[in-house]
């Protein structure tokens, strides 16, 4: 845990083996040049530094929290219940399910307790980041105007993709 740094999200995971999927949402909050740090816990195998970490995160000034978990993926929940800031879940394919396991373990919370929940994989740790992004846009023009331009080359990049698509088909 980053003590004197100001940090705009935290990225928590499960266990390190969920890294590979999670590096996308790092990847993107550095495109940004989002501040973030990367936290690893366990509701299940670490409760207690998974609860001090929950306690802190706001008074250590952090905004956003994301959490990558697979199998019983109970630790965006756990740390959801534990802090009043917006918690981001990504579910983790790391078991025979695929991640279905990890899927309705994140996104069934009880009423009360809410976890935005992301895709499964890779897609969700991406997107998971650009929801963190558009949260803390909210206050940060700067911010706001790269997710602006970003938005437009998606589109701009559709737009690409039906030109090059049509002479495709006309040959
Ligand atoms: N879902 C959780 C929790 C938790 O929710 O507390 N702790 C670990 N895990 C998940 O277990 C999977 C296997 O972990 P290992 O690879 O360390 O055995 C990982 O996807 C992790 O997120």
């Amino acid at each position: 845990m980053e003590k004197n740094m100001d940090i705009a999200v935290s990225v928590v995971m499960g266990s390190d083996s969920d890294y590979s999927v999670m590096e996308e949402t790092v990847k993107i909050l550095k495109t940004f040049h989002v501040s973030h740090e990367i936290f690893l816990t366990s509701a299940h195998r670490s409760p207690d530094r998974t609860s001090d970490f929950s306690r802190k995160a706001a008074e250590r000034n952090v905004k956003v929290i994301i959490v990558g978990a697979g199998a019983a993926a109970h630790l965006a929940g756990v740390i959801a219940s534990q802090t009043t800031l917006p918690v981001i879940g990504v579910p983790v394919d790391s078991t025979a399910l695929n991640g279905l396991d990890a899927l309705f373990s994140t996104v069934q919370m009880p009423g009360g307790i809410p976890v935005a929940t992301m895709a499964i994989g890779k897609a969700g740790a991406r997107n998971a980041a650009l929801l963190a992004i558009r949260i803390l846009s909210l206050t940060d023009a700067e911010l706001h105007q790269r997710l602006t331009v970003y938005i437009d080359n998606m589109a701009h990049e559709v737009e690409k993709k039906h030109d090059d698509l049509i002479l495709k088909s006309r040959l």
